[in-house]
C-alpha cells in the first residue's frame, strides 16, 4: 500500500464501476493526492473528491485501474500505452476481453491482471475475482489483492477462462438481486400494499436475508427450510419458485447463459 501511495494509482474511466471502487479506497484512506483520473465527463462527486483529474500522468504509477467499458477500449487504452512494458500492473475490470488482447495493445511485458469486481464494493461489500499473466509478480498480486480487499472479500481464479461464468454470476449478480426486489415490490403492491411498504419490505427482506445467508453457520437450503412452515404458507409459493420446468433454477442457468454468450461476443 505505501508503494501505491508514493508512485501513485491511475483510473481510467470513472463511469459507475470505477466510482463504486473509488469510493471504497478513498472511505478506507487513500489519499486523494495518490490519485489521477482520466474520465471525459467528471461527475460532480469526482470533482469534489480531490483527486487529480485529467491531468498529466505521474512516470510510474503502481497501478493503472481500466475502468472502461470494452467497446472503448481500443479508443482509451492507447493513451496508457507508454506505461505498459514496465512495472506498472494494469488492473484491469473490463468484461470480455483477454490479457492476450491487453498484451497486444500495451505490450508483451506488461504486468496484467484481469479482475471482475461488483458494485457493492462502493460499501465495501464487493467481491472480486482476480488472475494475472506470467508477468505479474507474487508481490504484485498481493498489491492489487489488498487494494481490492479494502472494497470486499477477493478470490483468486486458477485459470483466466474462469472469470466468464465469475462474471455472470458476482459481476452481474448484484443486477439480478436488484431486479428481485424490484420483482417483490411489485407482486406486493399488486396484492394490494402500497409502493412505498411494498418496496421498503422487500429491501429489508433481501438485505437481511443475504446478511443471514452470509453470517449464519446453515446453508441457504436449510435457511429456506426454516421459513418453510410444513404445510404453511411459503411452501405454496415455493412450489411455483422451485418448479423444474419455470422456476428459479432454470431461469437463472438461463440468464446466466445469455450473461456468458455476451461475454464472449465482447472478447
Ligand atoms: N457496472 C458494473 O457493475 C461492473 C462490474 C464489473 C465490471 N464492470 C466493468 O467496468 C467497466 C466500466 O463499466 P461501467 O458500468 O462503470 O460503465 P460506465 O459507467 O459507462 O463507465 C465508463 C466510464 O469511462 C468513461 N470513458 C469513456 N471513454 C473514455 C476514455 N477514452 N478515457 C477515459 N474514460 C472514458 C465514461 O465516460 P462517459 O460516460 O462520459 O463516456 C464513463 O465515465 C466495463 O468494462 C465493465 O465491463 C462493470
Ligand atoms: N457489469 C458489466 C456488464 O454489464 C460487467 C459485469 C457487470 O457488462
Amino acid at each position: 500500500m505505501d508503494d501505491l501511495k508514493t508512485r501513485g494509482l491511475v483510473l481510467l474511466g470513472c463511469g459507475k464501476m470505477g466510482s463504486a471502487m473509488l469510493k471504497g479506497w478513498l472511505a478506507g484512506g487513500l489519499p486523494p493526492s495518490s490519485v489521477t483520473v482520466l474520465d471525459p465527463h467528471p461527475s460532480e462527486w469526482l470533482q469534489s473528491t480531490g483527486v487529480a483529474l485529467n491531468t498529466d500522468l505521474p512516470a510510474n504509477p503502481a497501478i493503472v485501474l481500466v475502468a472502461v467499458k470494452p467497446q472503448m477500449m481500443g479508443d482509451a487504452l492507447p493513451t496508457l500505452q507508454k506505461l505498459g512494458n514496465g512495472d506498472t500492473v494494469f488492473l484491469t475490470v473490463a468484461a470480455g476481453i483477454s490479457i492476450a488482447t491487453y498484451e497486444t495493445m500495451l505490450g508483451a511485458d506488461t504486468p496484467i491482471i484481469r479482475a471482475m469486481p461488483n458494485t457493492p464494493a462502493a460499501i465495501g461489500r464487493g467481491i472480486t475475482g482476480i488472475v494475472g499473466n506470467v508477468k505479474v509478480s507474487g508481490a504484485a498480486l498481493d498489491m492489487a489483492e489488498g487494494l481490492l480487499k479494502a472494497v470486499g472479500q477477493v478470490v483468486r481464479l486458477d485459470t483466466e477462462a474462469q472469470i466468464r461464468p465469475l462474471t455472470a454470476i458476482s459481476g452481474c449478480g448484484p443486477a439480478y438481486v436488484f431486479h428481485l426486489i424490484e420483482a417483490m415490490a411489485l407482486a406486493g403492491e399488486k396484492a394490494g400494499l402500497s409502493a412505498d411498504m411494498a418496496m421498503q419490505l422487500a429491501k429489508a427482506t433481501v438485505g437481511g436475508a443475504g446478511q443471514l445467508a452470509e453470517d449464519s453457520d446453515e446453508g441457504p437450503a436449510q435457511l429456506r427450510i426454516n421459513v418453510t412452515s410444513p404445510g404453511g404458507v411459503t411452501a405454496e409459493a415455493l412450489r411455483v419458485l422451485m418448479d423444474e420446468t419455470d422456476g428459479f433454477v432454470p431461469l437463472m442457468e438461463r440468464a446466466v447463459a445469455a450473461a456468458i454468450t455476451r461475454d464472449e461476443e465482447l472478447a
